[in-house]
């Protein structure tokens, strides 16, 4: 993840406002002399930069995706009609977009905030993944296999975006290329990655119930890619965005493979609720690679083996997912990539406090059996999400709904720097870009928030949705105590 910088910093003149303006090569960047900050108070400080120069892309080719069957009255498919009925050719092409920043640069390509020439809600915002071509062209060894190849990854990363249509999963609304640039329109996240909000969070950390929150729809993402096939093999708080609407979106694909998959339903008899219920089961069959990818926390025992991984790497992922939600660092690190290749191989996993209450108790109960280092004895080898969405610690969670439940962190985007407050041990804790952690009362956060000259009063910049909760917990102590299902939230300093 890139690192981020205070945000404060950045004034909005400085941004090109034009594709054709811009280099987007990876190579230049470090010449540059323009440089923005990203608008996530993340964890990290360093800005990317564009270079102003080169090329217009006047042969552009460009292809609007079918509107997708669950997001098919979304409104940026609307936006993105009517821009293609006004263009001549009736298409879509770069030179429809405003590059308003920089979001980072991956492995593999740099990831733009951009919004449709003639549109000025925010909530009609995209993000445009640029791909470079010729440099993944020239970094892929001639020797590697097909799967080590970076072209291999882009085509892996293409391939998966244009299967998706899943709430918690990016829609690829076009896929515009010009010259050497593979450019993907997706969704954009204004909520920055998990990996910043438990950075800004005491003791990085979340509370158990937005932990459960967050693990859940992270599950439902892994189980509809495992239902494509797809061995997603990158989770980790990073790769989890989160919309505006505080609900999550993961990222980042070329490192998936596919394999084989035939979905089924079984029968089974529920003893509690005496009665059958219908499973669904979608599990990738066969699924076997002996690529080395990933990020060493996060990599399973049969990853760093070598002899073959299939899609229980996932699961195990999830574990390390989850026990870093929970307590703020993953389970295996060592004081070198190496020592954590060989704490993941023979290290006893350990918890770092057994309290909490039962809650707690089946969090480490689920964590214990995702982190079986024999993949045939892993929570969801077999039978995949099903396996898992029935552990105790998913107990409560009504899959079916939880794309409609409200968020335990609400995010509001001004361009402005991100403050977020979270309720932990009955104290409102605070921190924003340039604030120390410091425990606090509600007087205390309005004040900071009048001394940062936050307004308090609606913005029409604010996006839907997240300004009453906003209001609700800063201007009224009594009514915000009682909504402690919202225990974090992060607001913004204008
Ligand atoms: N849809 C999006 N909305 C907002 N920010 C995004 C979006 N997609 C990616 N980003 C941000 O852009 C940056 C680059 O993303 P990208 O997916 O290319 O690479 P990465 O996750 O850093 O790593 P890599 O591909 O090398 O594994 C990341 O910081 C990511 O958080």
């Amino acid at each position: 993840m890139a690192p981020c910088a205070n945000v404060e910093e950045e004034t909005m003149t400085n941004l090109p406002q034009d594709f054709s303006d811009i280099d987007l090569s990876f190579t230049s960047s470090s010449a540059s002399t323009s440089s923005f900050a990203t608008n996530f108070g993340g964890a990290s400080s360093a800005r990317s930069s564009i270079s102003l120069s080169l090329p217009s892309f006047s042969s552009s080719h460009s292809c609007v995706i079918k509107p997708l069957p669950h997001r098919r009255f979304d409104p940026h498919w609307s936006a993105l009609r009517a821009t293609t009925n006004l263009s001549p050719d009736g298409s879509l092409h770069l030179h429809h977009f405003k590059l308003l920043r920089h979001l980072g640069t991956g492995n593999l390509a740099r990831v733009f905030h951009c919004r449709l020439r003639g549109v000025e809600d925010p909530s009609l915002d995209f993000a445009l993944k640029v791909v470079d071509l010729d440099l993944a062209a020239s970094s892929s060894r001639p020797s590697s296999s097909v799967e080590d190849d970076k072209l291999s990854h882009v085509r892996a990363e293409a391939s998966v975006l244009a299967s998706l249509d899943h709430p918690f999963l990016p829609t690829l609304y076009a896929r515009l290329d010009a010259s050497h640039y593979a450019c993907f329109l997706i969704d954009y996240c204004s909520g920055g990655d998990l990996h910043s909000l438990l950075h800004r969070l005491p003791s990085h950390r979340l509370p158990l119930p937005a932990v459960r929150f967050y693990a859940a729809e992270v599950l439902l993402a892994v189980e509809y890619l495992h239902a494509l096939g797809f061995v997603y093999r990158d989770l980790k708080p990073e790769n989890v965005l989160l919309r505006a609407d505080g609900h999550v979106m993961l990222s980042d694909f070329d490192l998936c493979f596919q394999s084989h998959v035939s979905p089924t339903v079984h029968r089974i008899w529920r003893r509690r609720a005496r009665s059958e219920e219908l499973e669904f089961v979608a599990e990738p069959e066969s699924a076997f690679s002996r690529s080395c990818v990933g990020t060493h926390e996060y990599l399973a025992p049969e990853i760093i083996g070598g002899g073959g991984h299939g899609n229980g790497v996932d699961w195990w992922a999830f574990g390390v997912f989850v026990y870093e939600l929970l307590y703020g660092r993953t389970p295996f690190k060592g004081g070198s990539k190496q020592s954590t290749l060989k704490n993941i191989l023979a290290k006893e996993l350990r918890f770092p406090d057994s309290s909490g209450g039962s809650s707690f108790a089946a969090a480490r109960d689920l964590i214990r059996r995702l982190l079986a280092r024999d993949p045939q004895q892993r929570l969801g080898a077999i039978k995949g999400a099903a396996e898992i969405k029935r552990h105790p610690f998913f107990s409560g969670v009504s899959w079916s709904l939880i794309r409609t439940m409200k968020p335990p962190v609400t995010v509001c985007l001004t361009g402005g720097a991100v403050l977020s407050l979270s309720k932990e041990k009955k104290r409102w804790w605070m921190t924003g870009t340039g604030l120390k952690w410091s425990s606090c009362t509600n007087n205390k956060i309005i004040q900071e928030l009048r001394r940062r000259r936050v307004s308090l009063r609606r913005s029409s910049n604010w996006l839907p949705g997240s300004f009453d909760v906003r209001q609700n917990r800063i201007k009224s102590e009594g009514r915000a105590r009682q909504r402690t299902d919202c225990s974090i939230l992060a607001c913004v300093c204008t």
